[in-house]
């Protein structure tokens, strides 16, 4: 770390550790709230990024089933924020990983990383449905989740570090000690449990998110756990029904740009950049997942019209709604699914491939079938 870099304005101090790889020098922020105003030029771009999630917020709840924009947004997220930290899978990998998990054999098998995408995916909704109040408690939760059954050294689900780590393999940032954590996430603790009226809710989710990412406070998992945190905070905080706006595309657009941001935050107090940049986060975000919803409905409201053609109709209306949630299925996977025989589902299949609802993925053994219209709207760009 760049000790030169840290001036008069930083958000915290830089102390003296054990030398270890990643030199003698750590940073340690400043609890939180930071002592810094929320600007006046700011306001018009945060009323904008609140509109814009409130119209998400609408179009989300005036939806008939809201599977149709969680599902893929979930995806989303978990493909893009893992793929940020070098854990890799595509759409089609990760969907057919999850209708028959197989387990990794080594710690190079490249199902380990299909596992640890899903397995966000599992977080996001364990985040989702707890009853937990936002707090260290459901944060080690996450992590153990994330991890869980993942191979390698330095996982410890669910276990804060015991050991110094740094950002970077230049080691760019170093986060505080392993002695000191416990006070650093004492008082993160705190300041979540607490309603802080200084700033407006959805620019409190990203001072935490600073904070946390500059604590570090796992071995491992630290940049997935803090975006998991972001999406569950921006739900929480800005009393959203369900957790529709999820960080990680825009981040991942211009990764080196999002850790800039957090690196400028602790070396000269940069709150007012850091800020602006993830609201202006917000508005497009929130945008583009109006946009793919307005798709997706309408995609729907077509396949449904094509449904009311066929006989059987009210059984296969189960079927693709199935299909908004996951694009995905094979013969097999439909009688638990919808209390119907083996030859029923096979009937209701080939009804839905008729239909150009379904396609056969080829080269799957056994038979495995995915809906691409919808598929192409979901995971458009990935
Ligand atoms: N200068 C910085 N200050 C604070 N946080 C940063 C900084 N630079 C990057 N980060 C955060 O740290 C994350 C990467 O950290 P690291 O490489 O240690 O990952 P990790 O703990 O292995 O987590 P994961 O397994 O999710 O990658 C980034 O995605 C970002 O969120």
């Amino acid at each position: 770390m760049n000790i030169k870099d840290f001036g008069k304005l930083a958000a915290g101090s830089i102390s003296e550790i054990t030398p270890f790889w990643g030199g003698k020098h750590c940073f340690d922020p400043e609890p939180l709230p930071p002592a810094w105003e929320f600007p006046t030029e700011l306001w018009p771009l945060l009323n904008e990024a609140v509109a814009q999630l409130m119209l998400l917020e609408g179009v989300g709840r005036s939806l008939p089933n809201p599977t149709i924009l969680l599902g893929p947004m979930r995806d989303r997220e978990a493909i893009l924020s893992s793929r940020m930290e070098g854990t890799f899978a595509t759409p089609q990998q990760l969907l057919l990983y999850e209708l028959e998990p197989i387990e990794a054999s080594t710690e190079s098998d490249p199902r380990n990383q299909f596992r640890e995408v899903a397995n966000y995916v599992k977080a996001l909704e364990h985040a989702d449905s707890s009853s937990l109040p936002t707090g260290l408690l459901l944060i080690r939760q996450m992590h153990e989740r994330l991890l869980d059954g993942v191979r390698g050294e330095n996982k410890e689900p669910g276990r804060f570090r015991r050991q110094q780590v740094a950002i970077g393999s230049d080691a760019r940032f170093v986060p505080p000690p392993p002695e000191r954590l416990t006070d650093f996430l004492d008082e993160l603790d705190a300041y979540l449990a607490a309603e802080d009226r200084r700033f407006h809710p959805l620019v409190v989710c990203f001072l935490i998110h600073y904070q946390f990412e500059t604590i570090h406070p796992f071995s491992d998992g630290n940049g997935r756990v803090g975006r998991l945190l972001l999406t569950h905070m921006i739900k929480q905080q800005c009393s959203l029904t369900m957790p529709w706006l999820h960080m990680s595309e825009y981040f991942s657009r211009d990764h080196g740009g999002y850790c800039n941001y957090l690196y400028r935050v602790s070396c000269s107090g940069e709150w007012q950049n850091w800020i602006e940049y993830c609201l202006q986060g917000v508005v497009r975000l929130a945008g583009e997942a109006v946009l793919r919803c307005d798709r997706l409905r309408r995609l729907r409201d077509e396949h449904f019209e094509r449904l009311s053609k066929t006989r059987g109709a009210v059984r296969l209306h189960g079927i693709v709604e199935g299909l908004y949630q996951t694009p995905v299925v094979t013969i097999a996977s439909l009688p638990e699914a919808y209390q119907v025989t083996y030859p029923t589902a096979k009937a209701d299949v080939e009804k839905l491939v008729k239909l150009e609802i379904l396609s056969e993925w080829p080269d799957k053994h056994p038979k495995t079938y995915y809906a691409p219209e919808i598929f192409d709207i979901a995971y458009e760009g990935l």
